[in-house]
C-alpha cells in the first residue's frame, strides 16, 4: 500500500486532496491539527505518534523528528542493503510528502509579535521532511504548494507522477526551504552586508522581454515589503508593465518622494527626469513639469505626490503618457484617465520612505550592494562660497534644483527657474557638457536660471559657461582642489555660490 505524510499549517484544500489519495489507495499518515482536519471531513489517518511509536513531545518541536518518518523518506527501496535495514526497524517506505510550513513570515509582520513567538513559528521537522524527499525524488514525491495537489494527482491518477516532475517539485523545495530560512536570518539580524549575501525574491510578473525585445526578463518583488514600494503599486489600468516601464517608474517615484511639503510632478524619459515642477495645485506642479520640456515627456513616465484631481487628469489625458503613478486619484480623475486605453495607473502610497535599504547591481561575476542615497539638503552642510549669497529667491529655487538633480545620471547639471526644472543635462562624460545641454535646452529660459550640479566643478570652466548662459547662482558639493577657480569666476561675474559638501552620484 502506498503512504502518504501530509502535515500542513496552511489547510487549503488538504481535505479534498487527501479524499482522492484516499480513492487511489493511499494510506495517510498525519500531525496533530492536520489529522484532527481530515478525521473532521471523515478521512481515515494513522497518527504520527503510531509511525514512530513516540509521542509528539515540547509543544510540537519533536514530532516528526524520527527515524521512522525519516528512514521511510531517505530510503531506497530498490536497493537491497535499504530494504533490509527498514525491515529490520521496522519501518516502512513513504511515497508522498506534503507538508507546508509554519506561517513564520506572516508571524513575524504581524503588529505586536513577541520575539519568542515568532521563534516559535521556525519551523524545524516541517523542512527536515521536505528536505528528505526532496533529497530522495527519485523515490518520493514532495509536495508543499497547495497549487500543485491537482497536478499531482492528476500524475498519481496517471501512471504515477513522472520523475521529471518529482525533480520539479524537489527543486521547488530546495528554493522554498532556503527562502524561509532567509527570511530567519534577516529576522534575527538585520545585517546588511553579511559574510553570504542570501537574498530572496518572489516571481511577481513574467515580463514579455527585457530592456530590449530579444532580452528575457522577470520582475520579483521582496517577501516582505517593510514600507510603501513600486512592487506593492495597485495598476487600476492599463496594459501590464513593461520592465522598462517599471524601470522609469521606479526612478519617478524615487524623484517624487523627494517632494513632502508641497504639490510635486515629474516626468521622467530612459530613468532621468526630462520635467519636475512643484506647486500649490496638483494642476500647477503639472503645469510646471509640463512647461519644462514639452517634447521629451511625449511617451514618458509621469509622477505625481498628491491625490490626482479631474482638472490634473484632464491635463494629463492630452498627452501621451506610458504610465502614471500617484498616491490615489479622485473618481473623475480616473473616469478621465481610464479612457486613455494605453497608459498605464499606478496606485502607490508615498507616505513613507520607500523600502529599498539595499540597492544592488550586477556586474560580472557578482554584484555591488550599498544602501541607498537618502540624504538630502537637510543632512548637507550647506556654506556659502562666494562673495555674495544667494537672494531668498535664488535659495528656494536651489533647494528644489538640488534633490532633483540627485536623481539625474551623473554627470548631471540640472537648471531650475522658480520651482520648475528649464534644462537637464545628463550622462555626460564631462560636466561642461552636462551644462551645455542643460543651457541649450533652456534656451531662453536659462537668463535668470539657478544652476544644480551632483559633483563638484574641477576646472573652473563649468561656472564661466553658465555665467555666460545668464546663470545667477549655483548649487554644488565643492571639494575640488580647484574650488577656488570656480568661486573667483562667480565672484568675477557677482553671481552666488553655495557648496552642499555632499555629493550626489548616481551611474546606474
Ligand atoms: N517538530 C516537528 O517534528 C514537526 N513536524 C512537522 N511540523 C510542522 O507542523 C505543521 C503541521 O502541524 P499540525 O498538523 O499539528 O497542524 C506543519 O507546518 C509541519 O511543517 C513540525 N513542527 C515544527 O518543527
Amino acid at each position: 500500500m502506498k503512504r502518504a505524510l501530509l502535515s500542513v499549517s496552511d489547510k487549503t484544500g488538504i481535505v479534498d486532496f487527501a479524499k482522492e489519495l484516499e480513492k487511489n489507495g493511499y494510506e495517510i499518515i498525519s500531525t496533530g491539527g492536520t489529522k484532527r482536519t481530515l478525521e473532521a471531513s471523515g478521512v481515515q489517518v494513522v497518527g504520527i505518534s503510531e509511525v514512530t511509536n513516540f509521542p509528539e513531545i515540547l509543544e510540537g518541536r519533536v514530532k516528526t523528528l524520527h527515524p521512522a518518518i525519516h528512514g521511510g523518506l531517505l530510503a531506497k527501496p530498490d536497493q537491497a542493503d535499504h530494504r533490509k535495514a527498514l525491515e529490520k526497524q521496522a519501518i516502512q517506505p513513504i511515497d508522498l510528502v506534503v507538508v507546508n510550513l509554519y506561517p513564520f513570515k506572516e508571524t513575524m509582520q504581524k503588529k505586536d509579535v513577541t520575539e519568542a513567538e515568532a521563534i516559535e513559528n521556525i519551523d524545524i521537522g516541517g523542512p527536515a521532511m521536505l528536505r528528505a524527499a526532496a533529497k530522495n525524488h527519485a523515490y518520493v514525491t514532495v509536495v508543499t504548494d497547495p497549487a500543485d495537489y491537482d497536478e499531482v494527482l492528476q500524475g498519481i491518477q496517471d501512471e504515477g507522477v513522472e520523475l521529471e516532475k518529482r525533480r520539479q517539485l524537489a527543486a521547488k523545495v530546495f528554493r522554498h526551504t532556503a527562502a524561509y530560512d532567509v527570511l530567519v536570518a534577516d529576522y534575527l539580524t538585520e545585517e546588511v552586508y553579511p559574510e553570504t549575501l542570501t537574498l530572496t525574491y518572489e516571481k511577481k510578473q513574467a515580463l514579455r522581454y527585457g530592456e530590449n525585445p530579444h532580452q528575457s526578463a522577470a520582475f520579483y518583488e521582496t517577501p516582505v515589503h517593510g514600507a510603501p514600494t513600486l512592487a506593492a503599486a495597485e495598476q487600476l489600468h492599463g496594459k501590464a508593465l513593461s520592465y522598462n516601464n517599471i524601470n522609469d517608474a521606479d526612478a519617478a517615484l524615487a524623484l517624487v518622494s523627494e517632494f513632502s511639503d508641497t504639490k510635486a510632478a515629474v516626468a521622467v524619459k530612459h530613468t532621468n527626469p526630462c520635467g519636475v515642477g512643484v506647486g500649490d495645485t496638483l494642476t500647477a506642479a503639472f503645469a510646471e513639469a509640463y512647461a519644462a520640456d514639452s517634447v521629451s515627456i511625449f511617451g514618458g513616465i509621469v509622477a505625481l505626490n498628491a491625490t490626482v484631481d479631474a482638472e490634473t487628469a484632464e491635463a494629463l489625458s492630452n498627452i501621451f503618457l506610458e504610465v502614471l503613478i500617484a498616491p490615489a486619484y479622485s473618481h473623475d480623475a480616473l473616469a478621465i484617465l481610464q479612457q486613455k486605453k494605453n497608459v498605464r495607473l499606478l496606485k502607490v502610497d508615498m507616505n513613507e520612505h520607500r523600502d529599498t535599504s539595499r540597492v544592488v547591481s550586477s556586474v560580472s561575476g557578482g554584484m555591488l550592494v550599498q544602501d541607498e542615497d537618502r540624504k538630502g539638503l537637510a543632512d548637507a552642510e550647506v556654506t556659502v562660497a562666494t562673495k555674495r549669497g544667494p537672494t531668498a529667491a535664488e535659495w528656494k529655487s536651489l533647494a528644489f534644483a538640488w534633490p532633483v538633480v540627485k536623481h539625474v545620471k551623473s554627470n548631471a547639471i540640472v537648471l531650475a527657474k522658480g520651482e520648475r526644472t528649464v534644462g537637464v543635462g545628463a550622462g555626460q562624460m564631462n560636466r561642461v557638457g552636462a551644462a551645455e545641454i542643460a543651457i541649450e535646452q533652456a534656451g531662453t529660459d536659462a537668463e535668470g536660471s539657478v544652476l544644480a550640479s551632483d559633483a563638484f566643478f574641477p576646472m573652473g570652466d563649468t561656472v564661466e559657461t553658465a555665467v555666460k548662459a545668464g546663470v545667477t547662482a549655483i548649487i554644488q558639493p565643492g571639494g575640488s582642489k580647484r574650488d577656488q577657480k570656480s568661486i573667483d569666476a562667480a565672484d568675477e561675474a557677482g553671481i552666488a555660490m553655495v557648496f552642499t559638501g555632499m555629493r550626489h552620484f548616481r551611474h546606474a
